[in-house]
């Protein structure tokens, strides 16, 4: 599928791209419900519902992977993405690419979008924040993106190798601010186009994704190069956390109920030799910290 290709098949759903004023999505009936609403999200994993005839929803845009999806049900999750990274790294750009929007349609001044992504025939809501600041000066705005995110994307350039340094660090930063999360963090190396220029190689890349413990992959938003890919991939890595997690606690709670002292004595020799295969581990992690459709 290209991107290109589900603007022309979905004309209607354009007016989507449209920004979300700041307190939009707040007025959401979901988020109403939540104790402090102005600033509160839907947890990993949690759904605010879709109510068809919901006014307040026109914001919403339609990206679908799936050729022909009607079928599904109007229910979708619902998750905040923030982008963060340096300046000049194409922030903007990839957000703009995902809100469908040219630079014909921008509205300056808007930074955070919403749109319905249809992947693996399930229709998932991203609403995507192009809000970080740099500026270490403003703390509250970054101490705010730091918190809200259900994911994350960090972006450097290929062709600036002080960004690629940058995102490390805000990886650290992210890590230190949501600790006890197993967050989907996405490490983004953009204009991929700019071959001449290039100062960070693929395998830096990939390399500082399996150390960082977060998926890679490069994008060109000026050729629109795997910025598809990236979206999709934000989705399936959400919903292996979602489906994960979910998993694991309905296996904790028949463990906890039938564990016999066989499985107790299994489980521990299971521990010890997960911890020898350690090394084994970060092989694996980094053949695959390039596919975002496996944890
Ligand atoms: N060649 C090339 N240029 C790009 C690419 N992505 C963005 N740019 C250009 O890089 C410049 C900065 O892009 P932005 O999207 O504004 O970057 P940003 O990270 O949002 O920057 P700030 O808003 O300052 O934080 C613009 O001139 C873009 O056209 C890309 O993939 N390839």
């Amino acid at each position: 599928m290209t991107l290109n290709t589900q603007r022309e098949k979905e004309p209607l759903r354009r007016r989507g791209s449209t920004p979300i004023p700041p307190t939009h999505f707040y007025q959401h009936s979901s988020y109403l419900e939540q104790p402090r609403p102005q600033r509160s999200h839907p947890a990993l994993g949690q759904s605010a519902s879709y109510h068809p005839g919901d006014k307040s929803l026109h914001y919403r845009a339609h990206w679908s992977s799936d050729s022909d999806d009607d079928s599904q049900s109007d229910s979708d999750c619902v998750y905040r993405v923030v982008l963060l990274g340096d300046h000049g790294v194409g922030k903007t750009s990839l957000t703009g690419i995902f809100a469908g929007i040219t630079e014909k349609d921008e509205q300056p001044g808007e930074d955070t979008y919403e749109r319905t992504l249809t992947v693996d025939g399930e229709k998932t809501t991203l609403i995507v924040m192009d809000t970080w600041e740099n500026d270490k000066l403003v703390h509250s705005s970054q101490d705010e993106c730091l918190k809200v995110g259900s994911a994350y994307v960090i972006v450097y350039s290929v062709t600036d190798r002080s960004t690629f340094d940058s995102a490390a660090e805000l990886r650290i930063t992210l890590r230190r601010a949501r600790q006890a999360e197993n967050l989907p963090i996405i490490l983004v190396g953009n204009k991929s186009d700019l071959v001449r220029s290039r100062e960070v190689a693929v395998e830096e890349g990939r390399a500082c994704a399996v150390v960082f413990d977060c998926k890679f992959i490069e994008t060109s938003a000026s050729l629109q190069h795997n910025v598809t890919e990236l979206f999709e991939g934000v989705v399936r890595q959400i919903r292996l956390r979602r489906d994960g997690s979910e998993a694991i606690q309905r296996r904790r709670s028949i463990y906890k109920r039938k564990e016999s002292l066989t499985q107790k004595a299994r489980r521990f020799l299971d521990r010890l030799v997960a911890r020898k295969n350690q090394r084994m581990a970060v092989k694996v992690r980094s053949k695959s910290c390039h596919d975002l459709a496996v944890l």
